[in-house]
């Protein structure tokens, strides 16, 4: 029996984090609402990549831990645990082999791209997986209300010169 309700996802809910994985890449998400997930990719292998409404599933593992896993119209599987209580972080990102030979088909604003990103998917090659595996430090944390769509609003490498490095 567990000292939390695991159906309150109201800590959680319109946190905006940028974090960054040990292997250097740096990520951005906004939680919108409880289902519902905007994010934008500052550096990695799909560096400039962003995407909003991505639908996702959502549940509280832990007084302060989350964990957010969703599939992408490019055939990408994402799974992330995000604990605020101790900053921790760590995502698993199971890339489709054609985004491994050709990262840069998925470097857009996807919204705009869906039916192109699901024609690639099914063209593939899917197999073999790629599993990402990585912690990550949380360099950002701040509170945005739900259904912002301000917080993710563009491109990384659109963001104005004086756009706060912490937020990079
Ligand atoms: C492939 C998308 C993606 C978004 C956020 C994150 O931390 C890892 C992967």
């Amino acid at each position: 029996m567990s000292n939390f309700d695991k159906h309150d996802l109201s800590g959680f809910v319109g946190k905006h984090l940028v974090y960054t994985y040990d292997n250097g890449w740096n990520y951005e998400i906004y939680v919108k609402n409880e289902q519902t997930l905007d994010y934008r990719i500052h550096s990695g292998l799909v560096g400039n990549r962003w995407v909003k409404d991505q639908r996702a599933y959502i549940v509280r593992v832990g007084k302060d831990i989350y964990k957010i896993s969703w599939t992408e119209p490019t055939g990408t599987d994402v799974s992330l645990i995000v604990n605020l209580g101790d900053k921790l972080f760590h995502g698993t990102i199971f890339f489709p082999r054609w985004v491994m030979n050709n990262p840069e088909k998925t470097v857009c604003f996807q919204n705009d791209h869906i039916p192109l990103m699901n024609q690639y998917r099914d063209t593939g090659p899917a197999y073999p997986t790629e599993v990402i595996d990585e912690f990550a430090t949380i360099t950002f944390i701040r509170d945005c209300g739900a259904n912002n769509d301000d917080v993710i609003a563009c491109a990384a490498s659109e963001l104005p010169e004086n756009f706060p490095d912490n937020l990079r």
